[in-house]
């Protein structure tokens, strides 16, 4: 392609998604059946992967914290005739914004993803774990009725950054459609899809600061969340959580015993000390993943940066939100996304008083 072409190209690509978001309308989440969900981020301040399972999953304790960064979801639900649905079924054919699901094929999903990250993620409504969220939580509460679900996703969580955010969207839509259809949000329905759904899902509909094992599902206990300031430093390439843990199995790093008695027995974030064994296999395959390690130490000092989960996210503990900034503007500055912000109590949940 040449230059000219390629800006054409690329000018023809925004204009497309101006015109997306242009076409969004707030009204259309106003009013009854409508609600806004707030969908946080995550970093492992302790990720202990141990031995391979028959499943093809591996043992995990981890320690996960929800940060203030989080994606935003509007939600829409309305009932419709069988008619209706057959009508807009066949309107949305071809179109990769719409996904039908349920346990009678009865729900049509429509997913518009606004994506503010500089990505440009693109994802067909079918794939995304917020429409498979949708449809396991019909399928699993038998919910065989007629209906149109719209959901628009804000999303300022990079993709592939091991910060949760497709399982955190998947959890917010699993707490709005909880509401949506009265069940009880601790349902156990619930929690199984979330479990069904991805390692990280369960995490986010306790959000905050909590000790998991399992496969990093089972939820042992809830530890006091820190306020701490945080810098997330991405490279731009990502790195493939299943080939991670493969590498992992080629070339497997044990976790250290001292620090995971330690943290097993941590009763606040604050007292949490960071490590990761899954970061040698991430850094095995992105090299750059080693100098955003290197530089970050030499930020905020080594005991306070760490890979999250299979990266390519790294974060760094600092003292205030100033020193946070002021890392990730020098960050950006080398050619890495960056982003300042804490660590919250927050959870994937639905925002009252709106
Ligand atoms: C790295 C972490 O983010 C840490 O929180 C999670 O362990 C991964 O969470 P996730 O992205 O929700 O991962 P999933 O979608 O459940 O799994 C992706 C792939 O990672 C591998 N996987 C994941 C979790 C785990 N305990 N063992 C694994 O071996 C599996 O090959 C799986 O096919
Ligand atoms: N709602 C969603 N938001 C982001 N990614 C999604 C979503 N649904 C599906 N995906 C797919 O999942 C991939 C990984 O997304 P996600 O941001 O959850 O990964 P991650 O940051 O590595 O998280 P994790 O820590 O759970 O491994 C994306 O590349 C995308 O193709």
């Amino acid at each position: 392609m040449t230059e000219n072409a390629q800006r054409n190209r690329e000018a023809e690509v925004n204009l497309l998604a101006a015109a997306r978001e242009a076409q969004w309308s707030a009204a259309t989440f106003m009013g009854p059946n409508t609600m806004k969900l707030v969908s946080p981020a995550k970093v492992n301040l302790l990720l202990a992967i141990g031995a391979r399972r028959e499943d093809g999953y591996h043992d995990a304790d981890t320690v996960m914290h929800a940060l203030a960064l989080h994606d935003t979801l509007y939600l829409r639900t309305e009932d419709i005739s069988a008619d209706e649905l057959a009508k807009r079924v066949a309107d949305s054919e071809g179109r990769v914004d719409t996904a039908v699901g349920g346990p009678a094929e009865n729900l049509l999903v429509t997913i518009d993803l606004s994506d503010r990250t500089g990505q440009d993620l693109e994802i067909a409504a079918a794939d995304n774990l917020a429409f498979k969220a949708a449809d396991r939580l019909a399928r699993a509460v038998g919910r065989d009725l007629p209906e149109a679900i719209q959901l628009r996703i804000e999303k300022h969580i990079p993709a592939q950054g091991g910060l949760g955010g497709g399982s955190s969207n998947a959890a917010a839509v699993l707490v709005g459609l909880a509401k949506a259809w009265d069940i009880p949000a601790d349902d156990d329905r619930v929690a199984e899809v979330a479990r069904s759904l991805g390692a990280d899902v369960a995490f986010f509909l306790h959000g905050g600061c909590a000790l998991l094992d399992g496969v990093g599902e089972v939820l042992q206990r809830t530890l006091e969340p820190s306020r701490r300031a945080v810098v997330l430093v991405k490279t731009e390439g990502g790195v493939s959580t299943a080939a991670a843990y493969e590498r992992f199995d080629a070339v497997p790093c044990p976790a250290s015993e001292e620090v995971l008695a330690c943290d097993r027995s941590a009763t606040k974030a604050d007292e949490v000390l960071l490590a990761n064994n899954l970061a040698p296999a991430a850094e095995a395959l992105l090299p750059e993943l080693s100098d955003v390690r290197v530089w970050l130490a030499e930020q905020a000092g080594e005991g306070n940066v760490l890979l999250s989960g299979s990266g390519s996210a790294t974060f760094a503990l600092v003292d205030t939100f100033a020193e946070a900034s002021r890392i990730a503007t020098a960050a950006t500055a080398r050619g890495w996304w960056a982003r300042p912000t804490s660590l919250s109590g927050l959870r994937a949940a639905i925002v009252p008083g709106r």
